[in-house]
């Protein structure tokens, strides 16, 4: 029985979590990008990983059902968990959640119509500055609600900012920067903090020695 269970998140983040982990001392014993399975027991006998959706990950541990999680900043301000807490940022996955408009465009003097997978944290941003705002709940591809006039703006994630570029909108303002953080269950911070914490020590050295 192990006695630590991870949560990664699939995609883009988990490209960059494994290196990480592997310089810690923790690898899948199979091939997690080929495998159907969806948990994996590793070099450490006592953790297991369990890959999951990148949003799937806070619940898992707030609930306490996985014990570290690996996710991203933007999908815990979404999620907004209490039961977990920060402990290392993995500095991968490094972006900026902003608004975007087509280039150029003036927004409207009311209300505002924003389109966003981050329905939460617009939610909060735009209140903070009193400004009234449509929100209208996408999945992907927020880039095309401005051109098919879904919306005014979009709030999104943006790295190279080479998606914008392409259709032919621009960023507007900074909302706040991204990165992979590792995160902890309330309950296993309290009752397995001697089998986390040198695993959390391990991950910081990978980290620092990366960077
Ligand atoms: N272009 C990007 N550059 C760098 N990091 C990014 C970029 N896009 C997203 N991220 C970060 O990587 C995380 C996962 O992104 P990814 O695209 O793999 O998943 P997703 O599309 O949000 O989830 P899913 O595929 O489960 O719907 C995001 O939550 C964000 O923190
Ligand atoms: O500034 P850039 O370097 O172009 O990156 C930004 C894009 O990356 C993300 O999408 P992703 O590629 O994850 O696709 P998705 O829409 O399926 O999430 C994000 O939603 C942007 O569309």
């Amino acid at each position: 029985m192990s006695a630590i269970t991870i949560a990664l998140s699939k995609g883009r983040i988990l490209k960059e979590t494994l290196p990480l982990f592997a310089a810690a001392g923790i690898e899948p014993l199979e091939d997690v990008h080929t495998s159907r399975k969806l948990i994996f027991e590793t070099t450490q006998p006592n953790v297991r990983l369990i890959v999951i959706r990148a949003a799937d990950v806070p619940t898992y541990v707030e609930y306490g059902v996985a014990d570290l999680g690996v996710s991203g900043k933007d999908v815990l301000m979404e999620h907004g968990g209490q039961e977990m807490y920060e402990l290392v940022d993995l500095n991968i996955a490094r972006c900026r959640l902003m608004t975007a408009a087509i280039k150029g465009a003036v927004m409207p003097e009311g209300r505002l119509r924003v389109a966003t997978k981050f329905v939460k944290v617009a939610k909060r941003y735009f209140a903070e500055q009193g400004r009234q705002v449509d929100i209208i709940k996408l999945y992907g591809g927020m880039e095309l609600a401005p051109i098919m006039n879904l919306a005014d703006c979009i709030v999104d994630i943006v790295d190279t900012g080479n998606t914008l570029l392409a259709n032919g909108l621009e960023p507007r303002e900074h909302m706040a920067d991204i990165s992979t953080r590792l995160v902890v269950s309330r309950a296993a911070y309290k009752t397995k903090a001697e089998h986390i914490m040198p695993i959390v020590k391990q991950l910081e050295e990978a980290v620092s020695k990366r960077d």
